[in-house]
């Protein structure tokens, strides 16, 4: 530009205007800034709105673990992040990835640390001196990686004696720890198939899950040609050693213990299949899984059959698994599998710890080989009372035990869909007080009693009826007619 332009253009620039006499150069300046205020707040406004709307479409995880509001849980999840849920002790979890759409559900953990846990378990290893390198944090983020050394000293070289247990993947041990904390480790056999997988979905599944009815994962090892999978010790044998094994004329497990065992369980299922997400169907549920300690507490054990499902989804496998007696018929059919599946198992756990009998008992005479076929005849001919344990010393309460046999027939109902989720089961559990000492108050009133006696006998009666009559599409629930017990809205 020419100086003679320049000049032109500052004269012209100079020139006071006809707004408020102010000169050109000004106002130009001040639409300007007004401009570049007004793009700014329109950037701010799509910025804010945007993190909104980020905020709404996010996976719903639990507000709480408890079980009396299940987690509402998105249906359309295609790949799952688990972006750091808080678990029992607050600590921050690593992400978990979960491809859908292969015959095994891929999960990958990102290998950001998880904060509190591995600083516990740095100091924890650092007490280890085992001389070599020592137990590490697992790259997973959770848990401690023993080394072989480790725990063959806490085995005594995996000697027979410390043996307590044999499943169908491997050999469990009792291990002492040089700090005296007792171990149940199972060691996978290597033999078999299954087991390299067993170890990855064990230890996917419940490694980050932490609840008092489930048997904690504490770590594992991986050395050579061993897996090795460190729990919790659960310190007083398992359930269906105590109901089936030799325990004498008269059962420990009382009514109240057997109400509480159930409840525990119910418990440690629903936070399973609620509490999670992606939920865990655990695919083997039976008396042998469920371990007690000295309080008698149910601990849910063996998540090796587990699978990570998507929320709302059922799972097609091509292997059914589980146990005899307790599978359901549809997963045994057609190898779907939900958590309906375990509820069937569940249902029928209920009726083994009621009644002390096996699920299938060859040894029975003829009509009462098969508990449920047993238990449905004898509830449709009102004889609920003669079902229940002869080895029991106090009879449960009649009110108390006809609520339970309700809960089970629910859970065994053939039409999968009609199964009440865990978390209804303990609402229904809950309901009212089961335990014993319950219905001994003083001053109950009797004509109450009695009438509710005759509601339950209906609603248990109805149940077998309505289970008898295959092709009935009813959809008759306990919550049509009889009271508390029958309304759906107390149990959601
Ligand atoms: N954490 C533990 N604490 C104490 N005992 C345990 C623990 N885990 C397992 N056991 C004992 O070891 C036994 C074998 O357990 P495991 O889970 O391997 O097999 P299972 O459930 O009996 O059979 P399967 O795996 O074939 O279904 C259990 O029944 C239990 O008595």
């Amino acid at each position: 530009m020419s100086v003679y332009d320049a000049a032109f253009v500052n004269t012209e620039l100079s020139k006071p205007t006809s707004i408020f006499g102010l000169r050109l150069w000004v106002v130009i300046g001040i639409f300007v800034g007004a401009l570049i205020v007004l793009a700014l707040f329109l950037l701010s406004l799509c910025l804010t709105s945007r993190k909104r709307n980020r905020h709404k479409n996010q996976i719903g995880f639990p507000k709480s673990t408890t079980h009396h509001s299940p987690p509402a849980v998105s249906k359309e999840i295609q790949e799952i992040v688990h972006h750091a849920v808080p678990d029992h002790h607050h600590h921050v979890q690593p992400e978990i990835h979960v491809e859908i759409g292969k015959l095994e559900h891929r999960v990958v953990f990102s290998d950001r640390p998880s904060s509190g846990e591995s600083r516990g378990t740095v100091s924890e290893t650092a007490s280890f001196g085992s001389g070599t390198v020592g137990p590490e944090v697992s790259h997973l983020g959770w848990g401690r990686w023993y080394t072989l050394r480790e725990l063959e000293a806490a085995t005594n070289g995996l000697c027979e004696e410390n043996v307590i247990g044999e499943g169908g993947y491997g050999i469990v041990y009792l291990g002492i720890l040089g700090d005296g904390t007792r171990i149940a480790i199972k060691n996978l056999l290597n033999n078999r198939g299954q087991a390299e997988r067993e170890f990855k979905v064990e230890v996917e599944a419940i490694g980050r899950v932490r609840h008092k009815n489930l048997v904690r994962l504490l770590g594992y090892c991986v050395e050579g040609a061993y897996r090795m999978l460190v729990y919790e010790y659960v310190n007083n044998g398992n359930l269906d050693q105590w109901l089936h094994g030799d325990v004498g004329d008269v059962s420990p497990l009382t009514w109240d213990i057997r109400v509480n065992i159930i409840l525990g369980t119910a418990k440690g299922l629903a936070y399973l299949h609620e509490g999670l997400e992606p939920k865990v169907v655990h695919r083997d549920v039976k008396s042998s899984n469920i371990l007690l300690d000295r309080q008698w507490n149910a601990k849910v054990s063996d998540f090796g059959l587990a699978k990570l499902l998507c929320s709302e989804r059922s799972y097609v496998t091509t292997r059914v698994m589980g146990t005899f007696g307790y599978v359901a018929p549809e997963y045994a059919c057609t190898g779907m599998l939900n958590e309906k599946s375990d509820v069937y198992s569940f249902g029928i756990l209920i009726m083994e710890i009621i009644s002390g009998r096996s699920p299938v008992d060859y040894s029975r005479p003829q009509g009462e080989v098969n508990l449920v076929d047993w238990l449905k005849a004898m509830v449709g001919d009102r004889k609920s009372e003669e079902v229940v344990d002869p080895k029991l010393r106090e009879k449960p309460p009649s009110k108390a035990l006809k609520r339970v046999l309700l809960v089970a027939l629910r859970c065994v109902d053939p039409d999968a869909t009609k199964r009440p989720k865990m978390g209804h089961v303990i609402h229904m559990l809950e309901a009212d007080n089961l335990l014993s000492h319950d219905d001994h108050r003083v001053g109950k009133d009797s004509t109450h009693s009695i009438q509710s006696h005759q509601h339950e006998n209906r609603a248990v009666s109805r149940r077998v009826n309505n289970q008898k009559d295959e092709g009935a599409s009813s959809n008759i629930s306990e919550g049509d007619s009889d009271g508390n017990l029958q309304h759906p809205s107390r149990w959601r």
